[in-house]
């Protein structure tokens, strides 16, 4: 009997070795309209889950919401199915001398979140797979995307760490960037640092793919048809690189 996943409710045939994690379900059935021959997976819980093919070649894409826990239980599944390879593709928090529009390809992450602790992280730097990364360098180069390449910084306290809303909070996100500043952290996020310390764990393959969509100091945002424009341009580089790995070769 084929093995099913608990929580994203899929079995092992119905899913891909090379996977999009992707925060957002809206944006899976966004990215659903540009896939050949699409299978939905049953949803459970808002974890929208997709296979479908790029220039011929199968992948999988799973909603995880927001946040390194429910990301790592999506990984961790989706991993235990058989998939090998995941590559996370989202928005982030850019910090000088990142400017809102550029592509983000993490060469690392650092956190101190639950999930990253969880899977054996310490807060130290975790890599990216080194083949991801290059096939995603030429992915950019390709498309002609301004693109930087470098360190990744998640958090779970996004309201706390990342963005004040309210007065008490503004000094210590002010303190936060300061030194992810002297961290030399681009932008920041909320999962990749639990993606990439997950899939150290499962022996499986992880990058990050982000857009610079807000700004760390003065909290301006991307959105509307800019915004739109920019995730049509993440889905197609993100499915080129899945397409573009060599089958055996390990990412
Ligand atoms: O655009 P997505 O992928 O959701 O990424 C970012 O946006 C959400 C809120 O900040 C978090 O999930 C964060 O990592
Ligand atoms: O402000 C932002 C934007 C995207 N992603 C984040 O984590 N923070």
């Amino acid at each position: 009997m084929a093995k099913r996943a608990w929580y994203i409710g899929c079995d092992e045939n119905e899913i891909a070795d090379r996977v999009l994690l992707i925060g957002d379900p809206g944006r899976v059935s966004r990215l659903a309209a540009i896939l050949d021959d699409v299978h939905w997976v049953k949803e459970n819980r808002g974890l929208r889950t997709i296979s479908g093919y790029h220039k011929g070649v199968r992948v999988t894409a799973s909603a995880f919401g927001m946040g390194g826990p429910i990301a790592t239980i999506v990984l961790h599944e989706l991993a235990d199915l058989g998939a090998a390879t995941f590559l996370r593709i989202g928005t982030s928090m850019a910090l000088p001398p990142v400017k809102l529009g550029e592509f983000l390809i993490a060469s690392e992450a650092i956190g101190t979140d639950g999930a990253t602790l969880a899977y054996g992280g310490s807060g130290g730097p975790v890599a990216a797979a080194p083949r991801l990364v290059e096939t995603l360098e030429r992915a950019v180069t390709a498309a002609d995307i301004p693109w930087r390449k470098g360190r990744f910084a998640s958090f779970d306290g996004f309201y706390r760490d990342m963005f004040s809303l309210e007065a008490e909070t503004r000094q210590r996100v002010a303190d936060v960037r300061r030194n992810l500043l002297r961290e030399g952290v681009l932008v920041t996020d909320m999962e990749s640092s639990a993606i990439f310390t997950a899939a150290r764990a499962l022996g499986v393959a992880a990058g990050s793919l982000c857009v610079a969509t807000v700004d760390s100091e003065t909290q301006a945002k991307i959105d509307g048809e800019e915004m739109d424009l920019l995730e049509r341009r993440l889905f197609l580089t993100a499915l080129d690189t899945l397409a573009g790995l060599q089958p055996a070769e390990p990412a």
